[in-house]
């Protein structure tokens, strides 16, 4: 029988025992893997040490997991369930969630490295919320009476998929998980969801909720694997109907190949970016500053909507990069224990990140570009990156054209609103952009003529649960968020009722 384990924690932010299942959650039940062999090992990358061991799933897990979503389905989910029960299910299991905040926080913290209180207020709340919103959305999924003629009645159902696979990263594990988990369970799907192999703790945990919430057994299927084994098994199985997956480019290309070979499955993806930060010279530089720091480094830089191209306008550029690199320096000198108050600047999530970002700072040295500041690790243990910005750059760098998410911003000078619009766009991304302006009308305008889905005027980061959001360009496919995440999980029937014609 799978196990639990419990970890003691005694922090200044979180004092208390939390216990943790270490199988698979499939059709309701904790269970072992079938070929009960593979397992990793969890680590905490503020110290590079262990926290916990989980079991790992194959494919056969997934094979039993969809079986137990298919019955939940067909017995007492989708249509079986009204929009208003799913929705009460729903609110009960954000209530839950926030009355575990702290757990969860302490279990973002320790996993993946996140300040304690960024990580209740941002990620914790943020999934409450996001939970919360799409319960409110369940017994509203209406179709449409569309007017054909006095002989007919037409009308459109917005029908679920049945049976979704949802693959996610580790950067926001529990917050992506909600974006996954809050649309499909409100139109009726059943899930199975694969977390990071690196940061599944958080949806361990969740498990649990689901259950105290009411949720039919097999609604919900979370199952750990290595993303090549368990993420492939979803991507290529003949029984899921709809795949959603949030990563990298590279892994979301083989996951629609994976449909196309299978049996051509709804694909969703939230890929990467390379965002462009835009202030120019008439803006509220202190604001800008703000805002900037934001987007850069929120996360310790590990977000897809990272704003780590900063395009500043050559007539307050020499102030910006001056009052720049001291407010990132500034947040250098927060790094630490993510349990502390203080500490507004955690470790990047594993040593294949680490090793991945101090790779890219090693190219931007070698290809010419400055280290204005920052460009080392930060202490001795853990996966540390100070704060970092270059200057010097041009646009056939390396860091200027690939995603490094992390802690490393590119500063660029420009003169002209033509010439900043090009090399914005000029990038196989496109998930978001920020400008920085006081002239409404310019930040409008550029808003709508850069390539990307989401533009932030005069702020950054701010998504909302109620407004949509994904990529342009190689960024990304669907939308998650608000109405428009609904339509990612519905399939729409047209059906033609007959009312008078005859032959
Ligand atoms: N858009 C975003 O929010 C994210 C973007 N990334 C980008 O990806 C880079 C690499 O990070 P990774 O952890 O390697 O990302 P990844 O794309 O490999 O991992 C994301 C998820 O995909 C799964 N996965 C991996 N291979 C798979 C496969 N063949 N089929 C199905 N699922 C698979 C993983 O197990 C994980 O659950 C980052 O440096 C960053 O640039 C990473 C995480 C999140
Ligand atoms: N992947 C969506 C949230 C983020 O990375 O910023």
């Amino acid at each position: 029988m799978p196990g639990t384990t419990t970890l003691d924690l005694d922090t200044s932010s979180f004092k208390g025992s939390i216990s943790i299942n270490t199988g698979l959650f499939i059709g309701g039940k904790w269970c072992d893997p079938v070929d009960a062999h593979d397992h990793a090992e969890i680590i905490n990358p503020s110290t590079g040490k262990k926290i916990m061991v989980i079991s790992l799933a194959s494919s056969k897990d997934v094979d039993l997991a969809v079986k137990a979503a298919h019955k939940a389905y067909k017995t007492s989910w989708g249509f079986k369930c009204p929009g208003k029960e799913r929705g009460k299910m729903l609110l009960k299991l954000a209530d839950l969630l926030e009355r575990d905040a702290d757990q969860f926080a302490a279990i973002e913290a320790l996993n993946v490295g996140k300040p304690y209180h960024v990580a209740k207020a941002y990620d914790v709340m943020g999934a409450v919320e996001y939970i919360r919103y799409f319960g409110g959305w369940a017994d509203k999924n209406q179709g449409n009476v569309i007017e054909t003629n006095e002989a007919k009645l037409a009308y459109t159902r917005h029908e679920p998929f049945g049976v979704c696979g949802q693959i996610i990263p580790w950067n926001f594990p529990l917050l992506m998980m909600s974006w996954k988990v809050g649309p499909a369970l409100a139109t009726g799907n059943c899930i199975i969801l694969k977390p990071s192999e690196m940061t599944p703790l958080s949806a361990l945990k969740f498990a649990e909720l689901v259950v105290e919430a009411g949720f039919p057994p097999g609604v919900v299927n979370i199952i750990n694997g290595y993303g090549p084994v368990v993420g492939q098994a979803i991507a290529e199985h003949p029984d899921i109907a709809k795949v959603a997956f949030t990563g990298s480019t590279l892994v979301g290309r083989k996951v629609m190949e994976a449909s196309a070979k299978s049996n051509l499955k709804v694909v969703t993806l939230e890929l990467g970016g390379k965002s462009p930060t835009i202030v120019f010279d008439d803006s509220d530089l202190d604001q800008a500053l703000k805002w900037t720091m934001q987007a850069m480094y929120a996360n310790m830089g590990q977000s897809c909507v990272a704003g780590s191209r900063v395009f500043v306008h050559e007539g307050i550029y020499d102030e910006f990069i001056q009052k720049f690199s001291a407010m990132v320096q500034g947040l250098g000198q927060t790094a630490g224990d993510p349990f502390s108050a203080n500490t507004m600047h955690g470790p990047q999530v594993s040593q294949v990140q680490f090793d991945r970002i101090m790779g890219y700072i090693d190219s931007g040295k070698s290809e010419g570009a400055t280290v204005h500041t920052g460009g080392e690790r930060h202490g001795t243990e853990g996966f540390f990156i100070k704060p970092t910005i270059f200057t010097d750059v041009h646009p056939e760098m390396k860091i200027v054209k690939e995603e490094i998410f992390g802690p490393v911003a590119v500063v660029l000078k420009f003169k002209t609103e033509e010439e900043v619009i090009e090399a914005a766009n000029a990038t196989t991304y496109g998930l978001s952009c920020c400008i920085f302006t006081e002239n409404i009308s310019r930040g409008i305008r550029v808003a709508h003529a850069l390539e990307n889905g989401s533009a932030f005027i005069n702020s950054a980061q701010l998504v909302d649960h109620g407004v949509p959001f994904g990529g342009y360009k190689q960024s990304g496919i669907g939308r998650e968020h608000g109405e428009y995440a609904l339509s990612t999980y519905t399939q729409v029937k047209g059906i033609h009722v007959n009312l008078g014609i005859r032959l």
